[in-house]
């Protein structure tokens, strides 16, 4: 793959790019690369602007207006199928092509390489749906890549703007790589609304200018953008049950749900790592309230005050969960095994955190393999639920 840095940082594009498909390398030569390497990025500053950020209402307002949007979209798809309009699987013959083909199969090299286990989820899936969330896991990676990535210390807002231009071209169609061309095919066959994904490089924006989280609120909003937004994402190619009686928006709310536990999973387990980068994504008036300050992270140390204030942090997102968990089941069948299983192994690093007597400054709490096995027919019994009739 080339160019897609370069095209970041400044457009080298032309026409005969969009569709950059690059002859296909030998097995060992194609291990997925998301960015070339030793790319040179230009440091410009630049207005920062998101449809969800207005000061004036709360974080939960904020997106659940986003949840609604989305709902929406996702609720006039189902009324088209429940009126026989053509589903995704039966138009491929009119949109497939090698090209396409090959570009959704790079995508699926991407996850294999980055995610193994959800790849193997994925297999559940339809050959259409699993081709999209391919497509959307491969787009959402890169974006997380340009600021955490190999040249994450050259990525200035001018680049994720330029970024969010592509996402803007993408999704009318015009795709500057194979990566974006899946994802184009995507948005175009599946009711996907663009405001999640602009609402994610909103997250790397806010990554690039702030490492502190006054309160719960605030983080809340940093965990919509970079995490609740993938299961906006993921939900309209996931599917809902026909037979499910929920309401959408209640889907839609367990599928965010699933990405706020998530990232707050993610930030209890890497508070060291993240103090030794600067960063921490702890609401600050917890912390004070807890008798806790700054030094105490920085510091590391495994104390009673330490301990309490994890345990709420913890009980917070299982919550978060709990709520996910209910939405599950309203899925389409073959899409609900994959996701719980990718729930229950998230969830299960709040216990490992516990088993470490929350030391999350210098022990890295992880699911064994041994569980990780043990995970899948629980799911497997938890996804047969079905969804709600009455
Ligand atoms: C009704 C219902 C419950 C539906 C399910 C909806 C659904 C599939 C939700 C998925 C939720 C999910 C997997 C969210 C990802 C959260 C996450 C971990 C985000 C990470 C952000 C940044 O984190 P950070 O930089 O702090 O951490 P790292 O050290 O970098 O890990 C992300 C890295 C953002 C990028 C996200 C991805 C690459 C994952 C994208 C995943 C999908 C598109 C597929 C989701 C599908 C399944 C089956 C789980
Ligand atoms: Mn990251």
């Amino acid at each position: 793959m080339s160019g897609v840095l370069l095209w970041v940082v400044g457009p080298k594009g032309n026409a005969a790019s969009l569709l950059n498909l690059e002859p296909r390398a030998s097995k060992k030569q194609r291990r997925p690369r998301l960015y070339p390497a030793g790319v040179r990025v230009v440091s410009v500053v630049s207005a920062i602007s998101s449809s969800v950020a207005s000061p004036s209402r709360s974080s939960v307002e904020r997106v659940y207006e986003v949840v609604l949007k989305q709902a929406a979209l996702v609720r006039e798809q189902r009324q088209e199928e429940a009126l026989d309009v053509k589903k995704p699987e039966e138009a491929e013959g009119l949109t497939g092509g090698d090209l396409l083909n090959e570009a959704y199969e790079r995508c699926g090299e991407v996850c294999a390489e980055y995610a193994k286990t959800f790849y193997l989820g994925t297999l559940l899936m339809t050959p259409e749906r699993r081709k999209a969330v391919w497509a959307i896991y491969v787009w959402c990676r890169r974006t997380d890549e340009l600021v955490d990535g190999p040249n994450a210390a050259h990525i200035t807002p001018k680049a994720l703007d330029r970024w969010d231009k592509r996402l803007n071209d993408l999704f009318e169609g015009r795709p500057y790589d194979m990566y974006d061309a899946a994802l184009a095919d995507t948005v175009s066959k599946f009711p996907v609304d663009i405001q999640p994904f602009k609402d994610m490089i909103e997250g790397m924006r806010l990554d690039l200018r702030k490492s502190r989280y006054m309160n719960f609120d605030e983080l809340y909003l940093y965990c919509y953008y970079v995490a609740g937004t993938v299961g906006l994402m993921s939900v309209p190619v996931m599917g809902i049950a026909p037979e499910s009686k929920a309401s959408t928006e209640s889907v839609y709310n367990a599928a965010l749900a699933l990405g706020i536990a998530n990232q707050l999973t993610n930030i209890l387990r890497d508070v060291g790592e993240d103090a030794r980068r600067g960063r921490i994504y702890l609401p600050q008036d917890e912390l004070a309230r807890a008798g806790l300050s700054e030094e105490d992270i920085f510091r590391g140390k495994v104390t009673d005050k330490w301990r309490a204030f994890m345990k709420e942090q913890i009980k917070r997102a299982r919550k978060f969960f709990d709520e996910a968990e209910k939405g599950v089941v309203e899925l389409n069948a073959k899409s609900r095994w994959p996701v719980m299983a990718s729930l229950l192994l998230y969830k299960q690093i709040l216990d490992s955190i516990e088993v470490n007597d929350y030391n999350n400054f210098t022990k890295r709490a992880y699911v064994g393999k041994a569980k990780k096995l043990l995970s899948l027919p629980v799911a497997y019994g938890r996804a047969l639920l079905g969804p709600s009739t009455d």
